[in-house]
């Protein structure tokens, strides 16, 4: 897979060339492109924001700047994120989409976000994700880029050492992970669940789907509520 950022802190993204991420670069798993959007500015002052039309607070992001630079970065097989706390939610779900694209562009807004028509514009030639980590605000778009690429690498054959854990994470059945435990067995006199230690795999896979979706209910109902409806056995039901 290939990667592209384009964006006006490069060294926002140092992070992509660190620990697992640096590794899978370093064995040519996914390949990497940080892109400063000013090289694309022809003013002496390298503008890349300007006063929002109608008024309001703060700037937004220059279309022709972009426009620009998405020109060179893209091809009509890219697919082109565009992190605003205004898109569809980033879910695993999504993640897994995205781990199959050959070619991903993430446009890393700042200000008050992208003049709108850059992702009118490029969704002309390509596809086009605007999407949101969570409900709350950041002050750019590289930090969900972090969070995106992460969640995205992990799903990449060979990046992870062990492919059970992508497989069997936190929603990949829909439900939320229960608890884990290892060594000591007794640790500031809280112990470790007995069925974990019983050696009784059926038990144990019992009680961690049991943990599961206990949890889920409690934290998260909505999932409960999304999952199939052949998702939940007579026992499960009984909880
Ligand atoms: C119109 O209101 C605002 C719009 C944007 C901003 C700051 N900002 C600029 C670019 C950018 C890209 C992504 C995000 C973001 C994504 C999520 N899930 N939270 N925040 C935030 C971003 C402030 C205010």
């Amino acid at each position: 897979m290939r990667i592209d950022v384009v964006t006006i802190f490069p060294e926002y993204l140092a992070p992509l060339r660190a620990a697992l991420l640096g590794k899978a670069v370093d064995r040519g798993l996914i390949s990497v492109g940080v892109h400063d959007l000013r090289d694309w500015t022809h003013d002496v002052h390298k503008a890349v924001d300007d006063s929002p039309y109608g008024g309001g607070p703060g700037m937004v992001m220059k279309p022709q700047v972009w426009g620009d630079a998405l020109d060179t970065v893209c091809t009509d097989r890219t697919r082109l994120v565009v992190p605003t706390p205004a898109g569809r939610p980033f879910t695993q779900a999504v993640a897994r989409e995205l781990a199959d694209e050959e070619h991903l562009v993430f446009a890393c807004g700042r200000y008050e976000g992208i003049d709108q028509r850059v992702v009118d514009d490029a969704s002309r030639r390509m596809r086009v994700d605007e999407l949101s980590i969570g409900d709350y605000v950041l002050v750019g778009g590289e930090v969900a880029v972090l969070v995106v690429v992460e969640a995205v690498a992990r799903l990449l054959p060979g990046v992870l050492g062990n492919p059970r854990s992508a497989a069997e994470d936190s929603f990949s059945d829909g439900l939320l992970e229960g608890p884990s435990y290892t060594r000591p067995e007794v640790w500031r006199e809280l112990p470790v669940p007995d069925v974990l230690r019983s050696g009784n795999h059926r038990l144990i896979d019992r009680w961690r789907r049991d943990q599961a979706l206990r949890r889920t209910w409690e934290r998260r109902p909505e999932l409960v509520d999304a999952l199939p409806e052949d998702a939940l056995d007579k026992h499960d039901r009984a909880l």
